[in-house]
C-alpha cells in the first residue's frame, strides 16, 4: 500500500503541492483528477522520486521512501509511466522492453509471454524503432516496459492522452485486468473523466496543488467531480 501524507512540493520558489495526501491500495485503481496545471503530475513525481519533496512522508508497504532515489524506488517495484510516454526513439520496440530489466535480478531478465497477451501488437513489431510507432503503440509500449519491471505499484500519467479511442479501450482493458488480478496497486493520473469513473475504486480530485475531493468513487457526486474539472 502506498500513503503519501501531508506533502509539499516546490519548483524554485513556486509551491506546487500542499499538504497532498493519498492512498493506493493493491487491487484498486487509485484516479488522481484535475484540471491541467493543478499539481497531479507533481503528484506522481514526488511518489516515484523525480523531484523531492520539502516536507511530508511516503510510505510504501510501510517504508519511508521519500528520501529514496528514484532507481531504489523502481527496485521496490514502483514503475512509472510517464506522461508523454518517454519511449526511445531509436531503439527497437525489444530494446525499450529491455531497459525495464535494469531493476530485476540477472535471472529474472526475460520479457515475460504475457506481455504480448496483454500487447499483441507489440509482437509484431518487436524490430521496428520506438520512434516509429503511432503515438497510441508508443503508449502501450510505455506500459509495456513499466510491466516488464514487474512492480506492485504502477503509476500512470494520462495514458489516454491525443490518443484514438479504439486504443484507449485497449488500454482501459489492460488497467482493468491487471486490477482483477489483486497485487498490484494503479494509480492513474486522468482529465478524460469517463474512462477515470469505468476504472478507479477511488477517486482524488486535485485543484492548484491541493486535493479538493476524495473517497471512493460510489460515495463522490459525480456532477461535484465534473465541476471541478470543467475549465
Ligand atoms: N519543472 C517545473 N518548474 C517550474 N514549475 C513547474 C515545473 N513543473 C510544473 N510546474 C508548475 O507546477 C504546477 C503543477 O504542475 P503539474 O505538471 O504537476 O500539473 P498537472 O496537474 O500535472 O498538469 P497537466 O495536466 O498539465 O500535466 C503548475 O503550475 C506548473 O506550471
Amino acid at each position: 500500500m502506498l500513503q503519501v501524507e501531508k506533502v509539499d512540493l516546490y519548483y524554485g520558489a513556486a509551491i506546487a503541492l500542499r499538504q497532498v495526501s493519498l492512498t493506493a491500495e493493491a487491487g484498486a485503481v487509485t484516479c488522481l483528477l484535475g484540471r491541467n496545471g493543478v499539481g497531479k503530475t507533481s503528484t506522481l513525481r514526488a511518489i516515484v522520486g523525480a523531484h523531492p519533496i520539502a516536507s511530508g512522508s511516503i510510505k510504501w508497504d510501510g517504508e519511508e521512501i521519500s528520501r529514496l532515489p528514484m532507481y531504489e524506488r523502481a527496485r521496490r517495484g514502483i514503475a512509472w509511466v510517464p506522461q508523454g510516454r518517454d519511449v526511445f526513439p531509436l531503439l527497437t520496440v525489444r530494446e525499450n522492453l529491455e531497459t525495464g530489466f535494469a531493476v530485476l535480478p540477472r535471472g529474472a531478465r526475460k520479457i515475460p509471454d504475457e506481455i504480448f497477451d496483454l500487447f499483441p501488437v507489440l509482437k509484431t513489431m518487436l524490430r521496428r524503432r520506438g520512434g516509429d510507432l503511432s503515438g497510441g503503440q508508443q503508449q502501450q509500449l510505455a506500459i509495456a516496459r513499466a510491466l516488464v519491471m514487474k512492480p506492485r505499484l504502477i503509476v500512470l500519467d494520462e495514458p489516454t492522452e491525443g490518443i484514438q479511442p479504439s486504443i484507449i479501450k485497449d488500454i482501459g482493458r489492460v488497467i482493468a485486468l491487471l486490477r482483477s488480478r489483486g497485487d498490484m496497486a494503479i494509480l492513474l493520473v486522468e482529465q478524460y473523466f469517463d474512462f477515470a469513473q469505468e476504472l478507479a475504486q477511488t477517486m482524488v480530485v486535485m485543484d492548484r496543488g491541493d486535493i479538493v475531493l476524495a473517497g471512493r468513487r460510489e460515495d463522490l457526486d459525480e456532477a461535484d467531480v465534473r465541476r471541478r474539472l470543467s475549465v
